[in-house]
Order: structure tokens, then sequence, then C-alpha cells
């Protein structure tokens, strides 16, 4: 299977450094609001990743950090009048919340910041031994120009770099290419002790550290939004190599934008919808079509119109699967004739192309493309005379792909109905039966309000809920 990795900017074959265990670090969200669905798309992307990994037999450990000091949560807990480490508690709660609901998997270790202050602080010892930082004031800086791979991971050399950096005020550093890895105290911030006195640690440093504790010096995968290609994973890679001597990640990926209008979904622009909001309107399951539907590395544009576009998509989906276990009910156990074992071949070719697009660098559109494909030829060529064998292994394909990508969770929930749907049901069978189309039309479209997909067929009313 082959990955794009951002540090040779092509694809490679991917070979996890030991035997069939892969090791992944994800950069996890700063914890001082609820997420929004571009910071979304990178834990869906990373959660189908991990998932297909598994699906082809490799043992994933799997870490994404939550970084509960910075800035950020420093001025928000302000704002709000909390701690800091309120602020943090708050929000790892809202975002397994919502995590869950997107069903986006827990990692194995969910790492925070401020749980490691001690290693942080060993690490940047260990780099000031060896010459690649220093302390001035407090503060502690990382001597960018010492690391001769300086600028390997956005590919840009020292002219450019130095172009673009520059000294904020109050930073202490020798050089503007320098970043922080410890900053001294300011009033009313939270602190800790260090050698260089009380203080906190950077951003990057955090994330070097966590990812070598949990999961060793070198990893095999290392990812998250193409944001955090500079300066954020370049000075991971600066500070890790340096204290190591050896690689930090192999296989860099880095997930594209979520766009409004083209432009990048962000806090300080403003421009963003909570995961929140969109689920109060759509099904978890729409927004990961939604994002599955474009390849991570592409833009995407997030709009009302392709969500409903995958509402759609997602209902038909789901209509396939009620149909065939609608047909599973009805057809006969018997052996597979001519016809039916070409159905079946052509059947296993597109799992076959399902999975070449996924080791194509995760090729989630085309993958999607093979399930659409498998579903068109179930609703073509099934039928109540089909044999059962097939209608099941049809229904159990869809299935399987399904949940590689976190789909079709929702199917056999359908039992599930509430009082006030059956009684509107039952409302608008009555106005049919009185030709009261008016009413029944208006009872249809109430239901759809409420996620609920009517469909009249000979043998009754079938209905299922999708949001
Ligand atoms: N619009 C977006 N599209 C794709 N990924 C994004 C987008 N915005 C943020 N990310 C990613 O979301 C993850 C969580 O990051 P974090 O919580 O720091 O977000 P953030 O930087 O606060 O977001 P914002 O850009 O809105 O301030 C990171 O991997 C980041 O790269
Ligand atoms: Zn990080």
């Amino acid at each position: 299977m082959k990955i794009y990795n951002t540090l040779t900017k092509q694809k490679e074959e991917f070979k996890p450094l030991k035997d069939n265990r892969v090791t992944i670090y994800t950069c996890g969200p700063t914890v001082y609001d609820f997420f929004h669905v571009g910071n979304a798309r990178v834990f869906i992307t990373f959660d189908v990743v991990r998932s297909y990994l598994k699906y082809r037999g490799y043992d994933v450990v799997f870490v994404q950090n939550f970084t509960d000091i910075d800035d950020k949560m420093i001025k928000r807990a302000k704002e709000e009048g909390i701690t800091v480490k309120e602020l943090a508690e708050r929000f790892i709660k809202e975002y397994f919340t919502d995590a869950d609901a997107l069903r986006v998997k827990r990692a194995d270790v969910h790492p925070r910041a401020t749980e490691h202050i001690k290693e942080i602080i060993e690490l940047i010892e260990k780099l000031i031994e060896k010459g690649y930082a220093y302390a001035v004031d407090g503060d502690v800086y990382f001597a960018a120009r010492k690391f001769k791979d300086y600028g390997k991971l956005s590919g840009q050399n020292l002219e450019e770099l130095e172009a673009g950096a520059r000294v904020e005020p109050g930073e202490k550093k020798k050089d503007p290419m320098d970043f922080a890895l410890w900053k001294a105290k300011k009033e009313g911030e939270p602190c800790w002790g260090s050698p260089w006195g009380e203080g906190r640690p950077g951003w990057h440093i955090e994330c070097s550290c966590m990812s070598m504790k949990y999961l060793g010096e070198t990893i095999d995968i290392h990812g998250g939004g193409s944001d955090l290609i500079f300066p954020h994973h370049e000075n991971e890679i600066a500070q890790s190599e340096a204290a190591t001597g050896k690689p930090f990640a192999r296989y860099f990926m880095h997930v594209g934008y979520l766009n409004v209008n083209n432009e990048k979904m962000s806090k300080s622009l403003g421009n963003f919808f909570t995961v929140r909001e969109i689920l109060k309107e759509y099904n978890p399951e729409v927004l990961r079509l939604f994002m599955l539907s474009t390849h991570y590395r592409s833009p995407i544009n997030f709009s009302r119109e392709l969500m409903d576009q995958a509402r759609s998509a997602l209902e038909r989906l789901y209509n396939a699967l009620y149909a065939l276990k609608h047909l599973q009910e009805v057809t006969g156990d018997r052996e597979l004739n001519q016809e039916e074992r070409e159905l079946l071949d052509r059947l296993r070719s597109l799992k076959q192309k399902f999975i070449d697009s996924m080791d194509d660098d995760f090729n989630t559109a085309e993958a999607l493309g093979a399930i659409y494909e498998i579903v068109r030829e179930a609703n073509t060529n099934l039928k109540d005379t089909s044999s059962k064998k097939l209608v099941t292994y049809t229904k159990e394909l869809i299935l399987e792909l399904g949940d590689i990508l976190g789909l079709f969770g929702d199917f056999g929930k359908e039992e599930l109905v509430d009082e006030e749907i059956l009684k509107l049901i039952e409302e608008r069978q009555k106005a049919r039966k009185e030709k009261n189309y008016a009413l029944a039309d208006k009872i249809r479209d109430e239901l759809k309000d409420k996620g609920v997909i009517l469909e009249d067929t000979p043998s009754g009313v079938r209905w299922k809920k999708i949001k």
C-alpha cells in the first residue's frame, strides 16, 4: 500500500518500522472551545486511516494529544473567569461527546501537555546539553540554524525561512528563526517550576515529548492538518531529531483544508460551524460521507448543498441495505446459477477495487465509488427470486466496507421507534385512505423534518430514520 509522504513529497510504499505494528501520532485539539467541522476533518481522516490499517491486519497504536496549555487557553480562561485547568477539563469532555457522536474511535492514549511537564523539562535539558538550545532570562529557545535539516519538511531553504521569521514583542531569542521551548512565567499565568525558573512549555515540544514517550523515538506516521507542516511539525522534527539523532517520523500525512467560500474554516476568521451545531441538523454519517467523498489531501468546500447531497447519497445507500434485508427474508436458500456466479465475480472485483483505492493513499472517494457500484449491481440484479446466499453476501459486503469508513452504524436500529413517529405514520395512512392527499403530504414532510423517510410499498408503508 502507498502513502503520500510530505517529507519526500511523493507516494511511497508503506512499510512499518517493526513487523506488523504501526505507530501513529496526530496533533489533537487545543481545548479552549467546541471543535469545528474543519478540525473534524482531521479526526475523521485519521479514524479511517487507523481502521483501514487494522482491516489490513496491522496492529495499530494510535496517540492523539490534547493541547491544554497555550496562549489561547490562557486568554479564554481569563475571559470566562475560570482556571486553565477547568477550561481544559470542560472542553476535553466536550471533545469526547462530539468525537463519539461522529463515531471517531478513541485513541489508545490521549496524553495532555500539562501532565508531561517533567518529561518536557528533561527533553529541553537534553537539547541544551547537546548545544541545540539556550536559556535567556527564564525562556529557553531552540537554535534552528544548528539543526542542519531545518526546513526539510516544509521544503524551505534558509533564505525563505529567514524572510518569514520574526521576533515577537517580549521574545529574547538570538535569531528570528529560533523558537521557544520554554516560556518564563508572566503575571497571572499558570506555571511550573523548572531549572530556568517558573514558566510553561512551548507548543511544539509537547508533541515531540509525548510522541517519543508513548510510541518511541521513531514512529511510523505523524499527522495533522496542513497548517501544521510549518512551523509546528518542522519544529517537532528539529527538536526530536536533534535530541535522538534518529528520524522522528517516517511518514508525515497532512490533511487538506476544509474551506468555506474558499477560505480555511477557522475560529479566528469566525467562518466556522461547530460539529455540535451541524449534528443538530445532520446525521453524523452524513458529515463522514461528505468528508470522505473527497481525497483527504484535496481541499473541500463546506456548504449546505453538498451536505444535502451527501444526505441523499447516504439515504440511497441505506435504502439499498434495507431492500437487501427485505430480500433476505423472502428469497430461497439455493446454489447460485450461472448469471449469479458472474454477478458474484463482479462484486468480488468491486471489493478489490475498494481495497486498491484505499491502498492508494487512502483514496476514500474512489473507495466509495466501489460501494456505489456494488449498490447499483444489487439494485438492478437482485430480486425476490435470487439466491439468498448472494443477497446475504452483498449485504454483508456493503456493511463490511462501510464499517471501515465508519458508515452504516445505524443499520438495523430502525426498530427503535418512537411512539410519536408511529402515530404520525398511522395518521398519514388514515389521510391517504380518506383521499386527503394534502394532509398525507403534510405529514410526510413533517416526518421528513424529523429525519424519517417513508416508502410506500405494495406490502404497506416502510420507513426508516436518517437525520
Ligand atoms: N479548516 C480546517 N481544515 C482542516 N483542518 C483544520 C482546519 N482548521 C484546523 N484544522 C486542524 O484541526 C486540528 C486541531 O487543531 P486546533 O484545535 O489547534 O485547531 P485550531 O488551529 O484552533 O483551529 P482554528 O484554525 O480554527 O484556530 C489540527 O490538526 C489543525 O491542523
Ligand atoms: Zn503537535
